[in-house]
């Protein structure tokens, strides 16, 4: 089998020029087939405060109203995926920028309202992914870079969690290739501290992370960063990954961030 590497980026790298640069550097030299998967939530955050339009965080997800729905559109599947798409090919990478919409990549569920409305925000799992398509891609020596903003198959945008489109992906690519799923942010993984740069959790089981989320070292968007990353690795992904963007080309020596073990 070949091998694949799924990288997702994260928004407050996305959101610092310097950092995205070289993390951009290091993507393309990485060896191999590759996928990259953006967030951006910062800058769509911003962005909809500077037109008057307030985010609304539940459990890490936003609350998709039309407007918002508009921002996202703009900011992740244009802004940044586009600027990322030309920085990359300033840098030799062939990458070709896509939301699921185009060529069907994702075809999501619009998440059903029970006691809180997401709006307009698509749920998926590996199902829903067209690895074919993607494969294609790969094979016509392209590097697709995907945005979270996925569709319904029924003219409807939904705006979609990056850190789970990078999950669905990798276990929808782990039948034909062997993947590597890797998330890059600002942090070095998973920290005992997270104001200790010191503290890095090398590995990680799955009855740990229940473990550590009961004691609250991990909060916020580090717990379903993780869910995706043990759903990952419990259907077939062959590594997962979590780690500082800065140290993605350590990689390749396996001396990189947390790894997640089963
Ligand atoms: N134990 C922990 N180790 C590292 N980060 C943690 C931890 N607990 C909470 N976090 C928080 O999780 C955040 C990462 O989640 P998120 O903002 O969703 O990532 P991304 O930038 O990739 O979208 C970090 O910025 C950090 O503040
Ligand atoms: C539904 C939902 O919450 N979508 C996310 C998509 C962007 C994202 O995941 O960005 P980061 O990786 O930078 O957090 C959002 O709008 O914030």
């Amino acid at each position: 089998m070949n091998k694949l590497s799924v990288i997702k980026i994260g928004g407050n790298v996305i959101d610092n020029s310097a950092k995205l640069h070289q993390f951009l550097l290091d993507f393309t030299a990485l060896p191999g087939d590759k996928i990259l998967i953006h967030g951006g939530g910062k800058i769509a955050t911003e962005l909809g405060d500077s037109l008057g339009v307030t985010a609304k965080m539940v459990d890490g997800r936003r609350i998709t109203d039309i407007e918002t729905l508009r921002i996202v559109t703009m900011v992740y599947a244009g802004l940044i995926n586009k600027n990322m798409v030309a920085q990359l090919q300033a840098k030799g990478c062939n990458a070709i920028g896509l939301t699921g919409a185009d060529g069907n990549i994702i075809k999501a569920v619009k998440r059903p309202v029970k006691d809180i409305d997401y709006g307009f925000v698509g749920d998926l799992d590996a199902s829903s992914v067209s690895s074919a398509t993607l494969d294609s891609l790969l094979k016509a020596g392209m590097v697709p870079v995907l945005c979270a903003i996925t569709h319904d198959g029924d003219s409807q945008l939904l705006n979609t969690n990056a850190d789970t489109i990078a999950s669905a992906v990798a276990v929808a690519m782990s039948s034909s290739y062997e993947t590597s799923l890797v998330y890059c942010f600002e942090k070095r993984g998973v920290m005992l501290d997270v104001d200790d740069d010191t503290s890095l959790v090398s590995e990680i089981r799955m009855h740990e992370f229940d473990q550590l989320k009961e004691e609250g070292v991990v909060s916020g968007g580090m717990i379903p960063k993780l869910h995706n990353a043990f759903e990952a690795i419990k259907s077939g992904v062959a590594a997962v990954y979590i780690g500082k963007a800065d140290e993605l080309a350590q990689i390749d020596q396996q001396n990189f961030g947390t790894r997640l073990i089963k």
